[in-house]
């Protein structure tokens, strides 16, 4: 792991404020109209720019993004359009997959898998690189009923690694009891969340983080801009997710799915409100 805790402190410092590790910011500085030319049109595909109230999952986020794949990405900018962005933004997501693996890895020793058990169901893994931007806002909008920059939810993949900048906002309630406490960025460090597939997978052993983002305490009337870019690790889509059970007696608490179903299943319903342009 060495490589990727040494990739982690890079990527940390250069995601902090005032640089841009992987462009986002030239992205989402252009007009919206230029953005709009890579909007995500999808779901399933999950690739390409959306933008703010577009997608919807139950509350009003105020964002924008833009997503990334392993394999398909047709709604990235060109080399014309954004000199360096596809390359970099490839190379990043290389070494966030290195490093995903990697912690799947761990997560399988810590739990008396096989410690290539997560190998099996990764070989063709196509996780979600998603840039985000959360625009300066005034905070009363935000602190409206309903209204948050992302609302509290849990991620629906295997597990996430979150890279965040200085600002602050993200809240975890890692027992659902809705005492969310603030995960502070801390630098050098990227947060990793369990999400709800290692939940089934591990028949609760794991829990699911719940999580969203908020506006960070002690700030003033207007919250600045936040980036973040969460990496969501998924299994192969044909991947069986079945409850693993240890000990004699306990019951399998979920049924069992299939990992591609799971996903798109999940990702078109943050996307309710998508229309053809
Ligand atoms: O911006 C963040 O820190 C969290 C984003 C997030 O939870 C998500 O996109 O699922
Ligand atoms: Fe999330």
């Amino acid at each position: 792991m060495r490589s990727s805790v040494s990739f982690v402190e890079k990527a940390l410092s250069d995601c902090g404020d005032g640089t841009d590790v992987i462009q986002a910011k030239t992205f989402f500085d252009q007009p919206l109209q230029k953005k709009l030319r890579w909007r995500l049109q999808d779901a399933e595909l999950n690739q390409g720019y959306t933008a703010d109230g577009d997608e919807a999952n139950g509350g009003v986020d105020h964002k924008e993004s833009y997503e990334h794949r392993r394999f398909a990405n047709p709604c990235c900018p060109a080399e014309a359009d954004l000199p360096g962005f596809r390359t970099t933004i490839d190379n990043f997501y290389g070494q966030c997959l290195s490093l995903g693996l990697g912690v799947l890895k761990c997560l399988a020793m810590a739990m008396d898998l096989r410690d290539n058990f997560f190998d099996d169901i990764t070989k063709r893994a196509d996780p979600q690189l998603r840039l985000l931007h959360y625009p300066a806002i005034d905070k009363w909008i935000i602190e409206q009923e309903g209204h948050a920059r992302v609302i509290p939810h849990t991620d629906f993949g295997l597990c996430t690694l979150l890279f965040q900048d200085s600002v602050g906002g993200l809240e975890v309630d890692p027992f659902h009891t809705g005492d969310f406490k603030p995960a502070l960025p801390v630098p050098g460090t990227v947060l990793i969340n369990i999400a709800d597939l290692m939940q089934r997978l591990t028949n609760d052993r794991c829990r699911s983080t719940m999580h969203r983002v908020v506006s960070p305490k002690a700030s003033g009337p207007m919250l600045p801009a936040r980036y973040s870019m969460p990496f969501f690790i998924h299994p192969d889509p044909e991947a069986t997710i079945d409850p693993i059970i240890k000990e004699a007696g306990e019951v399998k608490r979920y049924q069992t799915v299939n990992a591609g179903e799971w996903r798109t299943y999940n990702t078109r319903k943050n996307y309710m409100n998508l229309t053809s342009p």
